[in-house]
């Protein structure tokens, strides 16, 4: 119902920036969409070993079902946060409370349901938000709502069982796994594209699981995408529903379905192999990628198209359907990406037959941490674009550094 009722407010008249209903573009990620074939195995979960391709591909079943029921519920919690949000007369930059609200309560919505539906498995979570805040005294009031709209949410949902204000901050503490390349990890983010999210614009719930340091299953929410591709329409005047959910297993595909539950259809990456005919996804906020650097590739590659700038991993599940062919991530000097803003994104993108590297063409890793440790950019493409891709990145580089 919330969901319906969301729905309703995007569509609704004078609700909702406008920009919502279509879109900017992030995030990328590698891997490769060939199923493993080694054995997957926990050592945590005493997982058994695989030997093909069938077996490798059933053993995350539960936990696929269990990933889509917790973003489908912090979706709910999200798009009730936005769009009180956008009905109110606050400036939305200036009032960060009600993203962290909504930051907040998606984390713990995500984690309990997980850590409920999956009890007889270790878990272990590697997530963006931590309680510190909610834990000082000016944020009692805080904590109050974020836990009274936990419960509203989880009991829409069927999931009757009130949280106090110590399960709640419990439930968003139990995301301060370092992850790495042993056992199973859960990567969250549980609102990618906050300034997204304040904008009235795109945002995602992105959650990962990590296995043996690989990603091998990725949910994507996207409470603002609309259903219809991107491609040939004009993202500010595109009509039509909103709200998607991506998901992929490794060696099974990635699907699409509403995010109100209409039958999944498996959707694949752009076939162009022509850059003249491929548009691409960057970031909205210049402030995360370097607009002049990709504008410069894009030109070198031939592309016609302007950019299409969408916040979130939104970008990754647009990509992994067709909607445009490449999606190019340059962030600025010394920042660091962190594994919760690609994980989901690149197995959704991976699994729908794309590529995820960085600027030298190495693939993501994931293991190591919270953090991604890469060479300059992220890159993603189809699989026979990218050698292409790879050359006017690396020309247009080389470029860049010898003008400084
Ligand atoms: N200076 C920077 N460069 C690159 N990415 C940044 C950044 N500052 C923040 N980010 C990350 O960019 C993410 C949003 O990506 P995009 O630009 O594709 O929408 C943010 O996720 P959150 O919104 O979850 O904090 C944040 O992790
Ligand atoms: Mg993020
Ligand atoms: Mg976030
Ligand atoms: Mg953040």
């Amino acid at each position: 119902m919330a969901i319906a009722l969301s729905s309703a407010a995007l569509s609704g008249k004078g609700t909702i920036n406008p920009l919502t209903r279509v879109l900017h573009f992030d995030r990328n990620c590698y891997y490769s969409s060939t199923p493993k074939l080694k054995p997957i195995f926990s050592l945590s979960l005493k997982r058994p070993r695989f030997s093909s391709r069938a077996a490798a591909t059933m053993s995350y079943d539960k936990e696929l079902a269990a990933a889509k029921k917790a973003c489908s519920l912090a979706a709910r919690l999200c798009q009730k946060v936005q769009k009180a949000l956008l009905q109110s007369d606050v400036h939305a930059k200036s009032d960060k409370s009600p993203v962290t609200v909504a930051d907040y309560g998606s984390q713990a919505v995500v984690s309990f349901v997980l850590q409920k539906e999956l009890s007889s498995s270790p878990f272990s979570l590697v997530a963006e938000e931590d309680s510190g805040d909610l834990r000082k005294e000016d944020g009692q009031e805080t904590l109050q709502r974020i836990t009274k709209l936990v419960n509203e949410t989880l009991a829409n949902g069927g999931t009757a069982s009130p949280l106090s204000d110590q399960d709640v901050l419990a439930a968003i503490d139990s995301g301060k796994s370092e992850g790495g390349s042993l056992g199973q990890h859960w990567v969250l983010d549980p609102i990618d594209g906050t300034k997204g999210f304040l904008r009235g614009d795109q945002y995602a719930i992105a959650l990962g699981l990590l296995d043996e340091g690989k990603v091998v299953l990725g949910v994507l929410a996207c409470p603002n995408l609309p259903l219809q591709s991107l491609a040939c329409h004009d993202q500010h005047t595109i009509q039509g529903k909103a709200g998607c959910l991506f998901f992929a297993q490794v060696g099974t595909g990635t699907y699409m379905q509403s995010l109100d539950g209409s039958e999944p259809r498996k959707v694949n990456v752009s076939c162009t192999e022509n850059p003249e005919e491929a548009s691409f996804f960057e970031s909205y906020e210049a402030a995360h990628s370097m607009h002049d650097l990709t504008s410069l590739i894009a030109k070198k590659l031939g592309v016609k198209a302007p950019p299409v700038r969408i916040d979130s991993q939104a970008k990754y599940g647009a990509l992994s359907r067709g909607d445009g062919a490449i999606y190019m991530r340059f962030p600025h000097r010394g920042y660091r990406e962190k594994i919760w803003d690609h994980a989901a994104g690149s197995v959704v993108v991976t699994e729908a037959g794309g590529v995820v590297t960085d600027a030298a063409g190495k693939p993501l890793d994931f293991s190591r941490g919270r953090y991604l440790d890469l060479d300059t950019g992220i890159i993603v493409t189809n699989q026979k674009l990218m050698p292409t891709l790879l050359n006017a990145v690396q020309e247009s580089l080389k470029e860049k550094a010898s003008s400084l």
